[in-house]
């Protein structure tokens, strides 16, 4: 079948795993393949300066000082506050969320591939599995992902570690998953992504 879709139902299937698993690196795989991708983590950035209910939201619960004259937010204020404190994080994500599903469907609401991919690290955790048909798990080992992650970023380990604390647990990310994509120094990466494709395409011809 072509890639593109006349008409028809259009999937749409999540993609997640831990801190340095490489699911941005196989989300950009799939881009190739000429899949969209919404990438949650940075469209989230982008949204808290462009969503005027996001902005108000923010203002009422963090201080109008939290944006300035121009609605540049000062995200080194908001970070100190939201980083030492579970229940002001916690706070900020129940309102950048909704959000940020709310802006993923209306941009999937403009493609016309058989199937789109949301890429977000937090996708269990902020809920927005639940509005996705399928999730793909992207899974590697600890130590390789701390290695990537301070090499990536120019961090210490203890730095990923306490990154990582912060999330779920990668082994109960990927039971949750109804893909796993091994992205370890075992298998190679690309002829998983092909199949998977592959799979996907299928299940849309018969969504
Ligand atoms: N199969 C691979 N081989 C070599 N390097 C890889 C592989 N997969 C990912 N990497 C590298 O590991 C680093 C982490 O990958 P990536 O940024 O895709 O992870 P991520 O899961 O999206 O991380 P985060 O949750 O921090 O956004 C990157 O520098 C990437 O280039």
């Amino acid at each position: 079948m072509g890639f593109f879709l006349e008409f028809g139902c259009m999937l749409k299937i999540g993609i997640t795993g831990g801190i340095g698993s490489g699911k941005s690196t196989v989300a950009k795989i799939f881009a190739l393949l000429g899949v969209p991708v919404y990438y949650a983590d940075d469209a989230a950035k982008t949204i808290m300066q462009t969503d005027a209910l996001l902005i108000q939201q923010v203002k009422a619960h963090f201080g109008d000082h939290m944006y300035d004259s121009n609605n540049v937010l000062d995200r080194a204020a908001l970070g100190k506050i939201v980083f030492n404190d579970k229940d002001k994080l916690e706070l900020l994500n129940s309102l950048v969320h909704p959000a940020t599903i709310r802006h993923s469907d209306e941009w999937a609401d403009r493609q016309t591939a058989p199937y789109v991919l949301k890429e977000a690290a937090l996708l269990f955790e902020s809920g927005s599995f639940q509005f996705l048909d399928k999730c793909i798990g992207v899974s590697a080992p600890q130590p390789l992902r701390i290695l990537r992650v301070m090499r990536r970023d120019n961090i210490s380990r203890n730095d990923v570690l306490a990154r990582m604390y912060k999330q779920i647990d990668d082994n109960i990310k990927m039971k949750l998953c109804d893909y796993v994509i091994r992205n370890d120094e075992q298998e190679m990466v690309i002829p998983q992504v092909l199949a998977l494709h592959k799979t996907l395409l299928q299940l849309a011809a018969e969504a």
